[in-house]
């Protein structure tokens, strides 16, 4: 199992108008925050966005770190989505990972699941996350990484849950809960549609095992800094130094860590571990999701990710 889940658990903008109160184009969302807040970066972006592994090597030589939040789609609500992604795309971040809110999150900590009852109360499908995201995606600078449980993609059926996500311009999908044994389908379908199937290894994770995990990774290997689940920590634990240097050791694919980080200190320490990427995720939907209100949620996401983009290099 690429993540084994006993050890480590793991809105609506028009860019054609910007009339905030015409009705929404997301199946019943209503537009809650104003459409004229970020000049999309994205009317510059096109749609030959890089992919997750072009965007590292790119980083990589410019000696750079790829900052990479995550959110949950649908919380507080989609339109707030929308404006979410562009505003962590116009404050830096190098790739979005998009969670599809799930009801049995078991790899996921007491935020991030309360985020997913948010979203999934709110009525959030994953279909209606499909159509924000056609419209969103093309105008992002950076690419999306979908995270997304095993049984909903085997519910959809792997080869239409691939091709449907390519064709809104997804680029990177994580998995966390998929057993390495099993992802034979998800690469071949993943590389079918030149989506980049992210794996993910863990601090408990046998050398060999681990080895597998890096040798079927596309795009980045994910190194879970502990064990248990998601959740912002007080302090990222210094293994994670060794870690890499394991992982570094059996391949020059890039090598990203979450679970934890919700510091600037933290992002800074793990940089200069040697990641090529941090990730912070329960961090970014706690400040966006439990906001007073989505226009303060997005407020503050602006304030925190400058925050902690700011120490990377
Ligand atoms: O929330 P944290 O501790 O910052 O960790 C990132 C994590 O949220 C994100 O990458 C993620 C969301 N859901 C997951 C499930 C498994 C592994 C990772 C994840």
């Amino acid at each position: 199992m690429a993540i084994s889940l006993k050890s480590t658990a793991a809105g609506l903008f028009q860019l054609k108008n910007h009339n905030t109160h015409s009705p929404s184009r997301f199946p019943s969302f209503k537009p809650l925050v104003s459409t004229k807040r970020f000049t999309p970066m994205a009317a510059l972006a096109t749609s030959q966005t890089l992919g997750i592994s072009e965007t590292f090597s790119k980083l990589k030589n410019q000696g750079k770190v790829a900052f990479i939040p995550y959110i949950t789609a649908g919380d507080p609500d989609l339109s707030t989505t929308a404006e979410a992604l562009k505003v962590l795309d116009s404050c830096g971040s190098d790739i979005i990972e998009l969670g599809v809110p799930y009801s049995d999150p078991l790899a996921d900590g007491p935020v991030i699941q309360a985020a997913a009852t948010r979203s999934l109360a709110r009525g959030t499908n994953l279909n209606a996350i499909l159509s924000m995201l056609k419209e969103v995606a093309p105008q992002l600078s950076c690419p999306i990484a979908l995270f997304a449980y095993y049984n909903p993609i085997l519910k959809r059926g792997v080869e239409k849950f691939m091709s449907t996500v390519r064709d809104v311009g997804i680029q990177g999908l994580v998995v966390p809960d998929v057993p390495l044994e099993e992802t034979e389908l998800l690469s071949r379908e993943a590389l079918k549609n030149k989506i980049e199937l992210v794996m993910l290894t863990t601090p408990t994770t046998p050398t060999d095992r681990m080895k597998a995990i890096v040798e079927a990774a596309e795009g980045f290997v994910y190194l879970v800094s502990s064990v248990g689940v998601t959740g912002a920590r007080a302090s990222v634990s210094d293994r994670v130094q060794t870690l890499l240097a394991e992982i570094k050791e059996v391949t020059t694919k890039p090598v990203a860590v979450g679970f934890g980080i919700s510091k600037p200190e933290h992002v800074k320490q793990v940089a200069g571990w040697g990641a090529d990427g941090v990730i912070v995720g329960s961090a970014m939907v706690k400040v966006l999701g439990e906001a007073k209100s989505p226009d303060e949620g997005l407020k503050a996401l602006e304030t925190f990710t400058k925050s902690l983009k700011s120490v990377l290099p």
